[in-house]
């Protein structure tokens, strides 16, 4: 579905708001990277700010963390409080299974330790994000430690992967775990995600992937005729 750029942000900041609607008092919340995520973060300031009490937020992201600080989110991390409640996100790509492609912002590490530390993955988006089969838009990002890219370059081509150092605004894109991001993609399709993922882990120095294969609980999707939820 394509869609102007307004309308698409009020799909996502729909989503985002009715995430924030499902923070109870007293939960520990972990807090999702990118522009859909950003719109949850900034409506569940605005529930603190009516009187939510929550024990405390995980950011996925300095941006995330800087943009929960800004609208006075109380921040905590994993290692006080290593098992949350819920965790709220983006997607990427979304296919019928709720399997996800993420970390298009490069944040898929420390979103992935912290959906896998929360009890209910709550994902936000837009129609956009839906698809048949992952690849389909987005390539496959994998964080790679900067020492040995190279022979992880090839072992990812042995897997049939086109694969590229994610260079932004000019410059190699460093993450915020002072790493490298493979964006690898597969011109055959990805007919077993699962098993694609756990062949790129096999390779020494790939730190992780933004695959998600059944770690989302829910999906919400913000649309022209509102909210959808999946299942
Ligand atoms: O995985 C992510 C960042 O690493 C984001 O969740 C994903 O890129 C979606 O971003 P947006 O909400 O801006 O479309």
């Amino acid at each position: 579905m394509t869609a102007h750029t307004s309308e698409q942000d009020n799909w996502k900041k729909a989503a985002g708001e009715a995430a924030a609607q499902l923070v109870q008092d007293g939960m520990l919340i972990g807090l999702g990277t990118g522009s859909t995520a950003n719109y949850f973060i900034q409506a569940l300031g605005l529930r603190l700010q009516a009187g939510l009490q929550i024990a405390g937020a995980v950011p996925s992201s300095n941006a995330s963390h800087d943009l929960a600080a800004q609208v006075g989110i109380p921040l905590t991390t994993l290692d006080a409080h290593p098992e949350l409640d819920l965790y709220i996100d983006g997607a990427d790509e979304i296919d019928p299974e709720l399997r996800l492609l993420k970390g298009a912002g490069g944040a898929l590490v420390r979103e992935k330790i912290v959906a896998s530390s929360a009890q209910r993955f709550i994902v936000i988006a837009d129609p956009s994000k839906q698809v048949s089969h992952l690849g389909q838009n987005f390539p496959v990002p994998v964080e790679v430690t900067p020492f040995g890219v190279s022979p992880v370059l090839k072992h990812l081509q042995a897997l049939g992967a086109s694969a590229q150092i994610r260079v932004k605004n000019g410059s190699t894109f460093i993450s915020d775990n002072s790493n490298l991001i493979v964006d690898c993609r597969f011109p055959q399709g990805i007919s077993d995600p699962s098993s694609l993922d756990a062949r790129i882990h096999q390779i020494v120095g790939v730190v992780e992937t933004g695959l998600f294969i059944h770690m989302a609980s829910q999906v919400i999707i913000g649309g022209p005729n509102g909210l959808q939820y999946l299942p």
